[in-house]
């Protein structure tokens, strides 16, 4: 069965556009039943008729993202090959494309799969979440599967067309359109691949695993071909950004924790056309890392309950898929066949993000409480020419305004000098998933919030500071200051002890300085 909250649009409207293409399907186990398929130029516009009762649901078109033309799968050798009466269970599908050995000779239908991820208003106030939708099409007007594929084709190239934000080219919309090879070979879509750049030792080392079980299906479903370099070492990302010529991918995509941006952007900032290349390559992270302060922020600013992509894919895959109920074979005419799956995910979607790092050590970048780990390189013989050791520390990227870190700050700077149990420095609201670091820090905000615990604090002041991280009450403890500031400069008295860290690395213990890029760079998270 359709769930009839899957699909309809959050102001339940309909897709008012031009039609496209129209086409009806029969739900083969309802009598009386039919659905009125449209495509407009703003999504899928499905109208069931049930015994004169009508009823709309819509996928816009943003929410989807592929389909592909399928064709029955033949039978294991040695079961029956029963044309009526198959049941679902037992139904299997192939690319039409390829496999042409195993189909299904008895079934010349075609099937058109389409994935959506719509958002979706959960139950719990404020909370929201992307549902994978599957709608099927079975086109079985004709005899032949050709003719039937060359249908489905049409429905898919126009679709394809959509997405990528192309006409639809009116002569291949006609149903008189005869030529199968032309249909098929014109479909669009992104030439380049994505690069993938996967930190094999993030969080608890599950990234090729996370990629490969959760990520790779739905750029499968997008038919999105991607490259994944393994990262062998510290500086490996950052390195391979500075050097290679990136523009030859359509996007980067980061599987591992914070660290791993940090190096991609920082590599990015050591091109001389480092502009440019956080214009044109999309950046994404898939949060595998032990904090993953950055996608937790992110998926605050957008009210969302979670980043758990682990959870979240988890479902995707291992659901139990609730099929269309009906029999696939009593008709004669086109059908639909829907199949749900939960997916307890949010979309892809590129968030301004402000850039802050020191303006004067290339090593420093932001702050953030990353653990170190300890790590093993992996061979990957196409990458010998990565050297981490050699890199260049020359860094472009936006010039800093503020002053040389040996002369002195302007009058209009605020001092502040004493004795410090900590002081803490981030633009994020979350540097883990559980530490909610800054709750008034908001998205490209051009904001650093500086917490400062000044010597004198109580012991049980310090212990409530500490158990209030993780829900963001540790800033209303007397003794903790939180100060939202556009740069800082920190500047040890001599001969005094400390510690500095940058995003859980140690440094050397001397003054720093940092400021914030408001807006620089766009980055996408789950
Ligand atoms: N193959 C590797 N071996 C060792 N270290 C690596 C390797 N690849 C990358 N690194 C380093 O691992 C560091 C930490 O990685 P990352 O941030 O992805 O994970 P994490 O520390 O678990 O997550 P988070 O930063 O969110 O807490 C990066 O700064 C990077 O320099």
């Amino acid at each position: 069965m359709i769930d009839n909250h899957q699909c309809v649009m959050e102001d339940g409207g309909q897709v008012h556009s031009n039609t496209l293409l129209e086409e009806t399907f029969y739900v083969t186990s309802k009598k009386n039943t039919y659905y009125k398929v449209r495509l407009t130029e703003k999504g899928l516009s499905l109208e069931k008729d049930n015994n004169g009762a009508t009823k709309v649901e819509t996928i816009v078109l943003n929410d989807i993202i592929g389909c592909r033309c399928m064709r029955s799968k033949r039978k294991s050798a040695g079961s029956c090959v029963c044309g009526p009466g198959t049941s679902r269970s037992q139904f299997k599908l192939v690319e039409s494309v390829e496999a042409y050995q195993s189909y299904d000779e008895f079934d010349t239908s075609a099937y058109l799969y389409i994935y959506a991820y719509t958002l979706k208003k959960a139950r719990m106030k404020g909370i929201k979440r992307r549902e994978r939708t599957t709608i099927t099409l079975r086109f079985r007007s004709f005899d032949k599967y050709e003719d039937n594929l060359r249908e489905a084709s049409r429905w898919r190239l126009a679709i394809k067309c959509l997405i990528v934000g192309l006409p639809v080219p009116k002569s291949f919309m006609s149903p008189s359109h005869e030529n199968l090879e032309s249909l098929i070979s014109a479909c669009p879509g992104e030439q380049r691949k994505i690069l993938v750049l996967l930190n094999p030792k993030s969080g608890p080392g599950r990234g090729r695993e996370t990629f490969q079980k959760r990520i790779h299906p739905i750029l499968s479903e997008a038919e999105r071909p991607y490259d994944v370099h393994i990262t062998k070492c510290p500086n490996y990302a950052r390195e391979f950004v500075r050097t290679r010529d990136i523009y030859q991918w359509s996007g980067l995509l980061m599987v591992g924790g914070d660290g791993i941006v940090f190096e991609v952007v920082n590599g990015l900032f050591q091109r001389p056309d480092w502009e440019k290349a956080l214009k044109e390559l999309s950046l994404g992270v898939i949060p595998c890392g032990s904090g993953n302060g950055l996608a937790k922020s992110i998926a605050y600013a957008k009210q969302y309950s979670k980043i758990s992509e682990s959870k979240s894919f988890h479902d995707a895959i291992d659901g139990d898929p609730a099929i269309f109920d009906g029999s696939f074979d009593s008709c004669d005419d086109n059908e639909i066949i829907s199949d749900n799956i939960t997916l307890e995910t949010e979309a892809e979607r590129r968030q301004r993000l402000d850039s802050f790092y020191s303006a004067t050590s290339a090593k420093s970048t932001y702050f953030s409480t990353g653990s170190i780990s300890s790590y093993h390189s992996i061979d990957d013989p196409n990458n010998e020419d990565i050297d981490p050791e050699n890199s260049s520390q020359v860094m472009y990227g936006p010039s800093s305004r503020l002053p040389a870190l040996t002369s002195e700050v302007s009058n209009s700077w605020t001092q502040i000098e004493g004795e410090f149990v900590m002081v803490h420095a981030a633009y994020q609201s979350h540097l883990g998933q559980d530490y909610f670091f800054a709750p008034r820090a908001k998205l490209a905000d051009g904001i650093i919030w500086l917490m400062i615990i000044k010597a004198g604090i109580t012991r049980a002041n310090l212990l409530q500071f500490l158990l209030g991280l993780n829900n963001g009450t540790h800033v209303t403890r007397s003794g903790v200051d939180m100060i939202p500031v556009k740069a800082f400069r920190i500047e040890p008295e001599e001969g005094a002890n400390g510690y500095i860290t940058v995003d859980g690395e140690k440094v050397d213990y001397g003054p720093l300085q940092a400021e914030i890029f408001p807006s620089l760079a766009s980055v996408m998270s789950p």
